[in-house]
């Protein structure tokens, strides 16, 4: 049985132990948090809900006691700052970059052989922190977004035309920002290309809507979301702890892949349980390259600033 730790116990960390224990995956899930107490209480209240939930797995909460999380095989890194109305991801940075680097050496520390999964924002580039912090192979160390902004963008479309979102399959790449690139080339409802049943028009106010999602989010609530992140991170430690190579689209180094190197974006992967087992290369038009190329260049700027700071040796 994998043991499976999540950092940070806040609204994303907690949904995604809860869900994580509702798959019933593991016996064992240690939520660590900074703020005392907050750990153990969610994880106390997840645990109560064992046997209305009908699950085995214990989820245990301890405050900064990272010998708990000794021999973990996966952790999912969520601690960090949300965003407020009117800030950006990015704005995130200062704070979030010292924040992953120091849980991550953390974890590193007591289970040296985790396969690593990035929440905290601004993503792209948080993995890249988490990436540099764990000195392991960037196929144990990958960041979730993908599967989110997915979600979202199939969440519209199922409302759109008034389908059911399971049978909605789609693609993503990019930086977990503005500049994202929904694929509506590759995205199919039941094998039928969503260009036949929705005109341009209609598809394009639908990738517009899922680029901003997560701002629509935090205009709403004043701070980000938490329940379809927590599941969408929980969807991964799935397909690793049961070995599933699903595809989905996660945030991956790439180098040398779609003509990129050395930055962390959203890609295809096949996700199993290795980590990452294959980045999968699309063939891309013209268009979906230069918009590729304008998210990558997005993410090089937020790296710049993480650079800048020199948190890191080398
Ligand atoms: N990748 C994505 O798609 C995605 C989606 C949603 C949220 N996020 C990001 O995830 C992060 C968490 O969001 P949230 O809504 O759960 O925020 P939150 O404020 O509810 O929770 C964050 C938690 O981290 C804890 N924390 C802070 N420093 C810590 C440390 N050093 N060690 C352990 N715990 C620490 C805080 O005490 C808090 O409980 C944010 O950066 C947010 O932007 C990313
Ligand atoms: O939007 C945010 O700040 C949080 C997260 O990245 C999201 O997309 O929900």
């Amino acid at each position: 049985m994998k043991k499976i730790t999540v950092i940070g116990a806040g609204n994303v960390g907690a949904t995604c132990a809860n869900v994580i224990a509702h798959k019933d995956l593991t016996r064992e899930v240690v939520l660590v948090d900074i703020k005392e107490g907050v750990a153990e209480g969610k994880a106390l209240d997840i645990w109560q809900t064992s046997s209305i939930n009908n699950f085995n797995t214990r989820v245990i909460g301890v405050t900064n006691d990272y010998l708990k999380t000794k021999g973990s095989s996966i952790v999912v890194i969520t601690s960090g700052l949300p965003r407020k109305p009117g800030m950006s991801r990015d704005d995130l940075i200062k704070t979030n970059a010292a924040i992953v680097k120091d849980v991550t050496e953390k974890v590193v520390k007591y289970s040296p052989e985790a396969i690593i999964i990035v929440v905290s924002n601004p993503l792209d580039v948080m993995t890249y922190a988490a990436y540099k912090a764990a000195r392991k192979h960037s196929s144990r160390v990958f960041g979730m977004a993908g599967i989110l902004d997915t979600g979202r963008y199939k969440a519209f479309l199922a409302e759109a035309l008034d389908v059911s979102p399971k049978d909605i399959h789609s693609l993503l790449l990019g930086g977990h920002g503005d500049t994202m690139v929904p694929l509506p080339r590759f995205t199919s409802i039941a094998g039928i290309p969503v260009t036949d049943l929705l005109n341009k028009e209609e598809i394009d106010k639908i990738v517009e809507r899922t680029k901003k999602g997560g701002g629509e989010l935090v205009n709403l609530m004043g701070t980000s979301a938490w329940y379809a992140p927590g599941a969408a991170a929980a969807q991964m430690v799935e397909a690793i702890v049961d070995d599933q190579k699903r595809i989905f689209p996660v945030c991956a180094l790439l180098n040398g892949e779609y003509g990129l190197h050395d930055v962390y974006m959203g890609v295809p992967v096949k996700l199993g349980s290795r980590g990452i087992e294959e980045i999968i290369e699309l063939n891309l038009n013209k268009e979906e390259k230069k918009m590729l190329e304008e998210s990558a260049n997005s993410v090089k700027g937020v790296m710049k600033v993480l650079d800048d700071m020199n948190l890191f040796e080398d």
